[in-house]
């Protein structure tokens, strides 16, 4: 799916409106439609709302919303400016709508600040959407600061007000917190970084009627089912191990055997032909009793003290690697006689960090999966997200590899320029081990001769599925790495089967 800018969503909107034969105000119909259709799937018929409704389209949404839900039985009360009043034909119209229906209470949103709170109302915020600008004041202010103390439901049309479509807000503004945020027909980049996607609770998306015609180009992409299903090569009658590739996962020093097991199992299950473990002689017994599938090349007695070349093999270096200093000459050894795309995570990438000239050694088409701080330690400390994902975006193309930006909603970074947020994953992840399994799930897929950005996009994708059954499963707080690579298969299965 690809992520539009503000700008691009109003272009969208005109050429729904040139192509599909249908005006402005029968989209915020549909909109608003939509919005009405989830309120009562999700809370039921009959519940009382207090709508609060801004001067532009975000407002008229908010305006028809409440019409459609007082004509369906629900007791609704509207907050507006009373002064300006609705700036926009589409808000205006549904404005006048509003008169005529009976029973809907309208109050001036300068007197909402005064309002207390009941318990059973659910507060929509239909102040601002796409259009909003700069930061939030005076009365609209006022009530975004009062309603965040309510401890009621509170449901944000298509993007909390105060939150900017595509950047970070300016800084100290008010912004709206809701527990939903329903909205239209695609994602917006400010819900996928952590400093703004706080705001959104959970995001619904309403499919509104925009036109599957329309296609402008994008930078920012987010991965989804479809997307991935695109990417996803099922495995041929005719093949065996050969055809599924070999992976070489180097991994493990003494007393961090566990870090290479899991990246080991990892690739095995996510169907590597053949996998071959490169630890220290201490790990031998832990890798073979773990993982009786995969092979064992010793390296090293405690830690690692060479790197076997691994030709033809799909390498991924670094789970538990330690940073001794003969590991890292082993690796920059390596590095300096590698031609092919390799994957690189944790220590190696903290070997790197300590000698930042090896960055220009790594393979072209390589990818590498820092977490926050890794990433740090590379390239230094970023002021924000957005500031760090610009960072890495100059990087790759720089370098000519590909990121794995590791996070909640974690980013691939081709070195096109492109960035693909991913949407599956959840905070039971936020533990040792599980960056471990990406790796080994990553260096799997290129053994099976996906290409980079194809491995990067899905590897994440289907990490972060396994890890969403994995929660379901046991809970965020207990689920376990090795519970993430128990579902893979599961995972596997969806695919095959096309959903
Ligand atoms: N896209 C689609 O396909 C569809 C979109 N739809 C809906 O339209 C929404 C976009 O509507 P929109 O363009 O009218 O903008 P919106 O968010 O209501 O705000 C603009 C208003 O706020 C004002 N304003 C801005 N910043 C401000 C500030 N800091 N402080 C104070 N005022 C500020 C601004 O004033 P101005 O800058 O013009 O003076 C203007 O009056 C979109 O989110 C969705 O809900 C659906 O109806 C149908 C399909
Ligand atoms: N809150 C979260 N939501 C989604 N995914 C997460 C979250 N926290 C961590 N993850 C994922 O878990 C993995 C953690 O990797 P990493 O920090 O390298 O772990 P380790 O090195 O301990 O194995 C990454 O893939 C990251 O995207
Ligand atoms: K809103």
């Amino acid at each position: 799916m690809k992520i539009y800018s503000a700008g691009q969503i109003r272009n969208w909107d005109s050429f729904t409106v040139q192509n599909e034969g249908i005006t402005s105000l029968q989209l915020m119909e549909s909109a608003a439609q939509a919005c009405t259709s989830w309120l009562e799937s999700r809370f039921g018929i009959h519940k009382k709302y207090c709508i609060l409704c801004g001067p532009g389209n975000n407002g008229g949404d908010g305006l028809a919303i409440a019409r459609l839900l007082r004509f369906r039985g629900a007791e609704v009360t509207v907050c507006a400016e009373m002064r300006t009043l609705f700036k926009t034909p589409d808000a205006l119209t549904n404005w006048k709508e509003i008169q005529q229906v009976p029973s809907i209470d309208c109050i001036d949103l300068k007197e909402f600040s005064e309002i207390v709170p009941a318990g059973d109302v659910i507060y929509i915020d239909a102040l601002f959407g796409s259009g909003f600008k700069d930061q939030i004041s005076g009365v609209y202010k006022e009530a975004v600061l009062h309603l965040n103390t309510f401890d009621n439901i509170k449901v944000s049309i298509d993007i909390p007000s105060g939150l900017s479509a595509d950047s970070l807000a300016v800084e100290g503004s008010a912004i709206l917190r809701a527990d939903h945020t329903l909205t239209f027909q695609s994602l917006k980049k400010s819900f996928l970084h952590p400093e703004t996607g706080i705001f959104c609770g959970k995001i619904h998306i309403l499919d509104i009627g925009l036109s599957m015609a329309f296609d402008e180009p994008a930078n920012d992409f987010a991965i989804d089912k479809t997307f991935i299903g695109q990417r996803y090569n099922k495995r041929n009658d005719f093949s065996h191990k050969g055809s599924f590739g070999k992976s070489l996962i180097v991994a493990g020093s003494y007393g961090k055997m566990g870090a290479a097991v899991l990246a080991v199992r990892a690739a095995l299950k996510t169907g590597s032909g053949i996998t071959v473990a490169a630890s220290p002689t201490s790990g031998y017994n832990i890798m073979q009793t773990s993982c009786p599938e995969a092979m064992f090349e010793s390296a090293g007695e405690n830690h690692l003290t060479s790197i076997p070349g691994g030709e033809e093999m799909a390498v991924g270096i670094g789970p538990g690697l330690g940073t001794h200093s003969e590991t890292a000459a082993a690796l920059a050894n390596f590095l300096q006689n590698r031609r092919e795309a390799i994957v690189l995570d944790a220590d190696a990438l903290n070997i790197l960090a300590a000698s930042p000239e090896l960055l220009r050694a790594v393979p072209p088409g390589s990818i590498i999966t820092p977490h926050p701080k890794e990433f740090e330690r590379l390239f230094g400390k970023s002021a924000d997200s957005f500031a760090k994902l610009k960072l890495a975006r100059q990087q790759a193309s720089d370098l000519n590899i590909y990121f794995v930006l590791k996070d909640h909603n974690t980013q691939v970074v081709t070195p096109e320029g492109n960035v693909y947020y991913n949407t599956t994953g959840n905070a039971g992840m936020a533990k040792g081990g599980s960056g471990d399994v990406l790796l080994g799930i990553i260096t799997a897929l290129v053994a099976q001769k996906y290409g980079p950005e194809d491995a990067a996009l899905l590897g994440v994708w289907l990490h972060g599925r396994a890890g969403d059954l994995a929660a379901k499963k046991h809970s965020q707080e207990a689920m376990l790495a090795t519970d993430l690579i128990d579902e893979i298969g599961t995972v596997f299965l969806s695919l095959a089967e096309g959903v």
